[in-house]
């Protein structure tokens, strides 16, 4: 069988990986492929840089327009990254009839559906294994592993950067800004770090897998989004007094009124593997109805391991090349022309969610504080699941004078309840002249 010819645009972190690893490994990579794969074109801006990346045998432009063309091209790897050239890259690229490998989340949770409804119309193949949760094989498990199950929830840690920066505050006390500038360092963090801290980019994760595994469309505008800037160290520390970790978590489940799409920080039971997960470490569970649950594990960001899903990618191609369209996994597992008997199921507004939150009060250390709080949960028919009280030790936000007086932290755990119903009671005690400072609130996820 002939070489199979790769246009490689981008030769950033991921791109010099993927170029490093299919060098190291390329004997065995075409062995298993069944052909040869051949960087044939390289395409960056800093085509100086991509020179002494690739060295002299293979073609360097810095002009990724000319390539998507060339009628010598089979696939396109798109490492460039945005919404901008990106999307007209590929988009050119299928429309020339070549397969598409990339590791943009951002491109495929913004614009997924005009994407892969090109793909399928001219019968190519755009993968994006290293998309989701780098070198974990996640969308291969979730598309084919777990093809038989209905899927009830996936929840994952499935942004290495925020997790980096979590572990390392916890552990050494570090200043956030110093860790993100180490993440951005090791090549975790994305262009626009604001994408990481603020849980974008894991909302752009979260939005793919619960494409593939609900059969719903790629809705990204939907996705509530929350990410680990308001997250301070004190709840970090009163959560492992309770028993928990506080993890950046993207969630999507299915429940009887719809889908339930988010991303925010989150206790996390200390017991479950997935609470051990640190540093830029991903972890994704999936339930499923057959199956149970199952723990995906690895890292999600950094040259090699988002590499080793962008040439797994190409094999897959490599393999299908020629091959009618009908014989390829379906870019979101459900097949285009399989309509399901019932409309896909809705996204949730946020106020219908319905989970369990951590909630911290601090409070004026008086007789009577603790029953009003209780008693306006119960009014909302919220039962309370734990609670700790702890000697405030670090004064935050409150107006002068309050800070003089004898505080203490409440910390309230509550059993599920919707979303705004808890809104609703939260507002009532935050305006109790006992509560000082704004309360915090996380949200809290069980996992079993
Ligand atoms: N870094 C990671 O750990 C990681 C993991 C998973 C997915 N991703 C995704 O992979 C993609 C690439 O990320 P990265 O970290 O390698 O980025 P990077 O910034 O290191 O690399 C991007 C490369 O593209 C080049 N480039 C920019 N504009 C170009 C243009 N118009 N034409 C040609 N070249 C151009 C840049 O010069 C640079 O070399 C992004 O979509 C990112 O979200 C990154
Ligand atoms: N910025 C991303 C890269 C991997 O997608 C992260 O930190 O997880
Ligand atoms: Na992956």
């Amino acid at each position: 069988m002939t070489n199979i010819r790769i246009g490689l645009l981008g030769i950033g972190t991921v791109g010099a990986g993927t170029f490093q690893v299919l060098k190291r490994n390329q004997q065995e990579i075409s062995r298993r492929a069944g052909r040869g794969i051949d960087i044939a074109v390289v395409a960056d801006l800093n085509a100086e840089r991509a020179r002494q990346i690739v060295g002299d045998d293979v073609e360097v432009v810095s002009d990724a327009r000319s390539v998507v063309a060339r009628p010598d091209i089979d696939v396109v790897i798109e490492l460039i990254g945005g919404y901008g050239i990106a999307r007209e890259l590929v988009l050119a690229a299928i429309e020339s009839g070549k397969h598409v490998v990339t590791a943009n989340k951002a491109l495929l949770a913004v614009h997924g559906t005009e994407i892969f409804a090109a793909a399928a119309r001219k019968g190519v193949i755009v993968a994006y294994e290293a998309a989701v949760a780098g070198g974990i094989p996640i969308v291969k498990a979730l598309r084919e592993g777990l093809v038989a199950n209905r899927v009830q929830w996936v929840a994952g840690i499935i942004n290495g950067t925020t997790n980096f920066i979590l572990s390392e505050m916890r552990d050494k006390g570090l200043d956030f800004q110093a860790v993100l500038k180490q993440a951005q360092q090791l090549g975790y963090a994305e262009a626009d770090p604001t994408f990481d801290i603020e849980g974008i980019d894991a909302a752009h994760k979260i939005t793919l897998l619960s494409a593939i595994a609900f059969g719903i469309p790629v809705q990204f505008d939907k996705a509530y989004v929350e990410g680990i800037t308001a997250l301070h160290r004190p709840d970090i520390r009163y959560a492992e007094q309770l028993g928990y970790r506080i993890k950046l978590l993207g969630v999507a489940k299915r429940t009887e009124r719809g889908v339930e799409l988010r991303v925010h920080p989150t206790l996390i039971p200390a017991k479950r593997l997935i609470a051990s997960v640190e540093g830029a470490m991903n972890a994704v569970v999936v339930k499923g109805d057959a199956v149970g649950t199952t723990l995906y594990y690895g890292q999600g960001a950094g040259a090699e391991p988002t590499a080793s899903a962008v040439i797994a990618d190409l094999v897959d191609i490599a393999r299908l090349q020629g091959a009618d369209a009908s014989h390829q996994v379906p870019a979101l597992a459900y097949h285009h022309d399989c309509q399901p008997a019932e409309a896909p199921p809705p996204v949730l507004p946020m106020e219908d969610v319905v989970t369990s939150y951590y909630l911290r009060a601090r409070v004026a250390d008086q007789a009577g504080v603790l029953a009003t709080i209780t008693s306006l949960l119960a009014d909302a028919g919220i039962s309370v699941d734990a609670l700790l009280q702890r000697e405030a030790d670090e004064v935050t936000d409150f107006s002068e004078g309050q800070a003089s007086q004898p505080q203490t932290d409440l910390i309230i755990l509550t059993h599920e309840t919707r979303e705004g119903t808890f809104n609703a009671a939260l507002e009532k005690i935050q305006q109790l002249p006992s509560v000082l400072g704004s309360i915090v609130r996380i949200r809290k996820e069980e996992l079993d």
